[in-house]
């Protein structure tokens, strides 16, 4: 029996027996670093001389593992053996297409800590982070399994006297697959396992910061029985194969989570029609935040102070949702400053494969330096009230760095930094906090702390973001409580986690018949 859909539990590190366990899972971790993987291309496991190196992102030294770099040509292969698997899986009912996803979940849910302790190596996440991405990973693969089974009845039409209408979905053919590092086991298994289990083959290449628990993913699918060809795994530099299967004509949808630079890009070609295409291809394109907390006058103030520090330093800021803005209401700025800096200080920055610490070290050398231009941009522009250390020594350290007085126009208030870099910025009423929450291109997430309910009733259609929330921080969606996706640059608002989000996959199709 298929029980309701439920989100998986967060494990409490407080417990001494759950930071055992955590331990474990790491040691075990440690002694199976370094190795290498292959790509997987009609369930064939191919190793090739080109690898591309994952290294711990805390302990730059030590390698995480080498995988197999795909070429133009193992994409052409992952194409054709994609279509020919799609004969059969299209044909595969939803409820035996949810069942690989059900076990899918239970087996990683077995190995919960030891998924976690390999986010912890492969993309540097602190434990709870890290335990956070592989329960939404699990949730994405319960969440699409029951919402296909759904899908399948289809949507009741009317009908009139003598004739029959039938509203359903089928599967489009194979889609790529293209996520980013930084929910390198949730973003990747729920934009991979919502296409398959909507009929789909997949053209999986996952980021080259993070494809060893991009393959960890693969082999569990495997593992639940998703039979050969319906999922290629095509890990590579994507420089030269990103446009390649972007452009391919046989790409019918393109799964896309990351930067707004590499979404735009996307968008754009993927509009070009191809010698040989038969279709026009779906685009969903998650990209960048500059999410904005607004403080009106009446807000709990240490409310406030606890959503801007954990929304601004939770994973290093290094999420799509990370609270870059923190824009009060001049009657209360200086104490919300004040009670966020004292909140600052208590964080613990440290390497994550050896401790239990709130902060890490960010992802990787390009990332560390772009922080740290950021960090000099903002002395510029603004005064700077906390941290601002950076140490690449070892691994990519930047510590949680607080930022006051800025311009709304200013540079760290309208670009995305992806670190833990937050800016405050004043307002002298709720319609100035609204326009300068408002005053970015992106649009994904954003949070309101007041009491005030007519500002609340306000914000709830003036601010302009696909996610917003009222009193608490603006991170942590969860799968079927919180779908996800943003407006305006922030992408195509896809929702992912909801109940609209397996149609992006699908072809809905209408049948009438005439009695
Ligand atoms: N909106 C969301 O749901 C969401 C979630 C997570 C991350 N993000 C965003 O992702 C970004 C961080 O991720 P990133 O650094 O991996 O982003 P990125 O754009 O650099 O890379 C994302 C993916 O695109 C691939 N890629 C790069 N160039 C390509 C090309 N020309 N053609 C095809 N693929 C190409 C990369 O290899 C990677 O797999 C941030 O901007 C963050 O806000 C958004
Ligand atoms: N869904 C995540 C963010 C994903 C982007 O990085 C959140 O809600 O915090």
């Amino acid at each position: 029996m298929v029980l309701p859909f439920k989100h998986e539990p967060f494990t409490d590190f407080t417990v001494e027996e759950n930071r055992k366990d955590y331990q474990a899972a790491l040691a075990k971790v440690k002694g199976e670093l370094g190795k290498d993987y292959p790509l997987v291309i009609n369930g064939e496991k191919i190793y090739t001389d080109d690898k591309l190196v994952s290294v711990n992102p805390s302990n730059k030294k030590e390698v995480v593992g080498q995988v197999s770099k795909a070429t133009q040509q193992h994409i052409e292969e992952a194409f054709s053996s994609s279509k020919e698997a799609f004969k059969e899986w299209k044909t595969w009912s939803a409820e035996d297409r949810a069942r690989v996803l059900y076990r899918a979940a239970a087996i990683v849910r077995r190995r919960k800590h030891e998924f976690s302790a390999w986010l912890s190596y492969d993309a540097g996440k602190p434990w709870d982070q890290a335990d956070g991405d592989t329960a939404e990973g699990i949730d994405f693969l319960e969440y699409y399994a029951r919402h296909m089974v759904e899908l399948e009845q289809g949507k009741p039409l009317a009908d009139r006297p003598n004739e029959d209408n039938k509203y359903f979905y089928q599967p489009m053919g194979p889609g790529v697959v293209i996520p980013p590092w930084n929910f390198a086991f949730a973003i990747v298994c729920g934009t991979t396992v919502a296409p398959i289990v909507a009929g789909n083959p997949v053209l999986l290449k996952p980021s080259e910061n993070t494809p060893v628990i991009a393959y960890k993913l693969v082999e569990v699918l495997e593992e639940a029985g998703l039979p050969k060809g319906v999922l290629n795994f095509v890990p590579g530099d994507p420089a030269e194969i990103g446009d390649y299967l972007v452009d391919h004509k046989d790409t019918h949808f393109i799964n896309f989570t990351g930067s707004r630079a590499t979404g735009v890009r996307i968008f754009e070609r993927a509009t070009k029609i191809q010698d040989g295409q038969t279709h026009l291809k779906r685009v969903v394109a998650e990209m960048g935040g500059k999410d904005t907390i607004i403080v009106d006058e009446s807000a709990d103030l240490d409310l406030a102070a606890e959503s801007i520090v954990h929304s601004a330093f939770g994973f290093s800021g290094q999420k799509c949702s990370a609270c870059s803005r923190a824009v009060i209401h001049e009657s209360v700025y200086d104490e919300v400053i004040k009670k966020s800096v004292e909140l600052t200080k208590t964080l613990t920055v440290g390497n994550p494969t050896e401790d239990n610490v709130y902060m890490a070290s960010v992802v990787n050398q390009k990332q560390f330096d772009k922080i740290k231009d950021y960090i000099e941009v903002g002395k510029q522009e603004g005064e700077l009230v906390f941290g601002g250390e950076t140490d690449d020594s070892k691994g990519f350290f930047v510590h949680p760095t607080i930022f006051k007085d800025l311009d709304p126009q200013a540079r760290i208030m309208q670009e995305e930094i992806f670190g833990p870099v937050v800016a405050f910025a004043k307002a002298k009423d709720f319609d100035e906090l609204l326009d300068i929450a408002n005053n970015t291109e992106y649009g994904l997430t954003g949070a309101v702390i007041s009491n005030n309910r007519e500002n609340l009733n306000r914000a709830q259609t003036e601010f302009l973001v696909g996610n917003l929330y009222f009193n608490r921080g603006c991170t942590a969606a969860i799968v079927g409580y919180q779908p996800f996706g943003g407006f305006k640059m922030s992408g195509t608002d896809s929702k992912a986690g909801g109940p609209d989000y397996l149609q992006h996959f699908l072809n809905a199709k209408v049948v009438t018949e005439r009695f």
